[in-house]
């Protein structure tokens, strides 16, 4: 069996791609890694909000999915979109990378609990808003591009730290600048942090896709971002929104918490659901938001929602 895995330029994307390529090789398949550019690599003048941000890192990789020139598309699981079209399948989420945001800087000394002001780069609406939440002394100034870039504009001073998910730093060799690792409680991820997605046609023969959803899906990372995705799904949370949730099984039984968080800080929305059933992960991930919606998340999504005509931003 040969496998054509589609995939972004970027660093980071091609870390993925490598690592599925060698989990397929490892079970005896043979692969080739097709590079696709899509509109938001090309497009780097504009923020993502001017093209549109559904899909602009996607779409050309779905296009060679139908059309057959790749077999799979390897995305951050926490960048693909929680609505696929209905030609669109995730056959594999992979084992999951420790999940926590990270504090990045020179100075592995800075803490986000220490008195002294410093300035934190980020563009993430989720991250700000809970920097706000709990640290509101804190500055941030908004830092977007791939993690190269940020780590250059770090280098170059426009900022004291980054704030950053653990799972791209320690991928794109960074640990030696973490210096500190952020708690669960305050900074639960974004939903799919730390996994990868594996995407195919809903046409790719049978054969295929058992092979490779054997080879590449760990069970447990799976049913805990099927119940993720469909919280996120149930609240329609864009890329932009700063909803959080994190599933972990507990003693057989799917553990998830999620919540979410004003643009301003001032509130924080946050439910769990401690024992669900791994036999239905999605209806896990749907009672958490409708619990959330009960407690008046209704209302600050809207809000969001109502500010946000102009924000962009990634995750
Ligand atoms: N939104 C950007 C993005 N998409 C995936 C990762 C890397 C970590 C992961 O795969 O979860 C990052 C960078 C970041 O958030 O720090």
């Amino acid at each position: 069996m040969h496998i054509k895995i589609g995939t972004r330029g970027s660093k980071l994307a091609l870390w993925q791609a490598y690592y599925v390529e060698k989990l397929l090789r490892d079970g005896g398949i043979s692969t080739e890694i097709v590079i696709i550019e899509t509109k938001g690599d090309k497009i780097l003048d504009r923020a993502l909000s001017k093209i549109g941000s559904k899909g602009v890192f996607t779409e050309e990789l779905e296009e060679q999915l139908r059309s057959g020139d790749i077999d799979i598309a390897v995305h951050s699981a926490k960048d693909l979109q929680s609505d696929l079209g209905e030609d669109f399948e995730i056959l594999a989420f992979t084992e999951r990378e420790k999940v926590n945001d990270v504090l990045i800087s020179h100075n592995t000394d800075l803490s986000l609990s220490q008195q002294e002001h410093f300035v934190i780069g980020t563009s993430s609406t989720r991250r700000i808003a809970t920097l706000k939440h709990f640290y509101p002394h804190l500055k941030t100034v908004d830092m977007r591009g791939n993690l190269q870039t940020r780590l250059r504009k770090l280098e170059e001073g426009h900022c004291d730290a980054l704030l950053l998910a653990y799972a791209g730093v320690h991928r794109m060799g960074y640990d030696d600048k973490i210096a500190e690792y952020l708690s669960l409680e305050e900074f639960t991820p974004a939903v799919g942090q730390g996994s990868v997605a594996i995407e195919c046609a809903v046409s790719l023969p049978t054969d295929k896709k058992d092979a490779l959803g054997k080879l590449l899906n760990h069970v447990e990372t799976s049913l805990c971002l099927r119940a993720e995705r469909a919280f996120l799904h149930r609240l329609q949370g864009g890329c932009s929104v700063p909803l959080f949730a994190l599933g972990t099984l507990v003693e057989g039984k799917i553990h998830l918490r999620g919540g979410v968080v004003s643009l301003d800080g001032s509130e924080m929305l946050r439910r769990s659901i401690p024992e669900g059933s791994p036999a239905h992960p999605e209806k896990v991930g749907q009672a958490l938001a409708e619990e959330l919606l009960g407690a008046g998340a209704d209302r600050i999504l809207e809000e969001i929602k109502n500010a946000q005509i102009d924000v962009t931003d990634l995750r």
